[in-house]
């Protein structure tokens, strides 16, 4: 079994270069598919597991995807299979996304209906009342869900109960092939959301007001392939952020981009963090002591749930008791029983979490429960007395790119190893202690 092993005690200091944003890169590919003419080529796309997923479900519909040194090429032109399995969707939700293309473009489409996952029960009714609006039929049945339109979509008003980031992106890809004029009320304002916008219209749609709570989608009867730079990660920006701050370091984080991030930084600076805008990145300061804060998950511009359980890992090391709620997701608390095997004074009370610091946080063998979570226990290990061993990498793999690696070039001792690599690291250990 693969582990990240990380010490820690080490101040950060560097520089890091960010990834593209995993959450803009899925939708985006996922709507390259609605190109009947030419090819679409993507830049910065992050060499993630979520993406190799992605690019597996388009294999499997039948499109042509090439994915070599953080570049994508899909050709679609040729009809696709309209079918997504259990075994795409399983491994990674955001496989519906290809939902709202494949049904405009072909007027059908069939995805493994994604069940719950570590962090709430999300659904994707909003998705379908969206498709249902615009004319399609919807059938759920046998672990399945089939969307049919006879003839093109029609566009529709369509208000979002909540502003969900998946019903958006899935309704304005759907859009971009209807008849007539889609309006998104109660829309997601995320930036993934205005870049899936800026694709969408560089492939002949008209998409306006994306980052705003209306978005209005004039179809085209035809969408091409088109050429698209994918925007920063700001979740793997903050990760960053946060390993800099927990350890008092002082890190350069290349190409983030701070209007992306206004909440956490305004939290981050709250807690005594110090952030200076560069020509090609945003350095950040730790302090030598954090303040508590109290901070509440939001959709954007709020607080990111993404950022949760990362936020958590650095009010563990803050002078005082900080509160989190979570609004977003129903159950995204699983690292706190991880966190407590660290040592951690955290107590779940309801939708909030009471963090009570400083605590002298202590290296423990911990498993990631989802992607962010994985993140959070690296960095309490960043902070804490001896060894803590991460397992259950999978998770980790889905958002970050060789965290391992990028944490260990600004100075940390940390290591990516499987069981192995670890006997061998014991032998040098114990023999390490038994010659002093
Ligand atoms: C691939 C991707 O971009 N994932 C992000 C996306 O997930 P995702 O798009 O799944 O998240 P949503 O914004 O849709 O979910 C927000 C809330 O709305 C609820 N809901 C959603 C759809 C629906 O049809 N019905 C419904 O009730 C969900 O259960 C959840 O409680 O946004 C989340 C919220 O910022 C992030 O944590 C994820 O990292
Ligand atoms: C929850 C996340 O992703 P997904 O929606 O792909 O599960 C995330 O990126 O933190």
């Amino acid at each position: 079994m693969e582990k990240i092993i990380v010490s820690g005690g080490r101040k950060l200091q560097g520089t890091v270069k960010v990834e593209g944003a995993k959450n803009a890169v899925l939708p985006v590919i996922a709507a390259s598919i609605m190109a009947s003419k030419g090819r679409s080529v993507l830049h910065d796309v992050p060499a993630l597991a979520d993406v190799v997923t992605m690019k597996e479900v388009l294999h499997n519909m039948n499109a042509s995807v090439q994915f070599q040194d953080n570049t994508i090429t899909v050709n679609a032109v040729k009809p696709l299979i309209t079918e997504a399995p259990f075994e795409y969707v399983r491994k990674m939700r955001a496989s519906v996304l290809v939902l709202g293309p494949m049904l405009s473009r072909f007027g059908h489409a069939k995805v493994a209906m994604p069940g719950g996952c570590a962090i709430g029960s999300r659904p994707i009714d909003l998705h379908l009342k969206g498709f249902e609006a615009m004319g399609a039929k919807v059938h759920v049945g046998n672990g399945y869900v089939e969307v049919f339109s006879e003839g093109r979509l029609k566009g529709a008003k369509i208000y979002l109960d909540v502003p969900s980031v998946g019903a958006t992106e899935n309704i304005m890809m759907a859009a971009a092939l209807a008849e007539g004029r889609t309006v998104i009320e109660n829309a997601a304002k995320e930036p993934e959301i205005v870049d899936l916008a800026n694709f969408l219209n560089k492939m002949g749609a008209k998409v306006i007001g994306a980052g705003t709570e209306m978005i209005k989608i004039d179809g085209a009867p035809q969408l091409h392939g088109v050429e698209h730079t994918i925007i920063p990660d700001r979740i793997e920006a903050g990760t960053f952020m946060v390993a800099a701050a927990i350890t008092g370091g002082n890190v350069l984080i290349k190409g983030a981009e701070s209007e992306h991030m206004r909440s956490l930084i305004s939290k981050m600076e709250e807690m005594g963090v110090q952030f200076f805008e560069e020509e090609d990145g945003l350095r950040v300061i730790g302090p030598e002591q954090l303040k508590p804060t109290d901070l509440k998950t939001l959709p954007h511009p709020g607080f990111p749930t993404d950022m949760q359980s990362q936020m958590m890992a650095l009010m563990l090391n803050a002078v005082g008791t900080s509160v989190i709620t979570e609004t977003v997701f129903e159950n995204r608390f699983m690292h706190v029983e991880e966190f407590r095997r660290m040592n951690a004074k955290v107590k779940i009370e309801g939708r909030s979490v009471i963090v009570e610091g400083p605590i002298t946080l202590q290296g423990a063998e911990v498993a990631a429960t989802d992607l962010r979570a994985g993140a959070a226990l690296i960095l309490a290990g960043l902070n804490a007395e001896g060894y803590t061993r991460v397992t259950a990498l999978n998770h980790i793999d889905r958002g970050y790119v060789d965290i391992a690696g990028k944490l260990a070039r600004l100075g940390a001792d940390i290591e990516r190893v499987d069981d192995a690599d670890e006997a061998m690291l014991d032998t040098i250990e114990n023999q390490r202690l038994s010659a002093l």
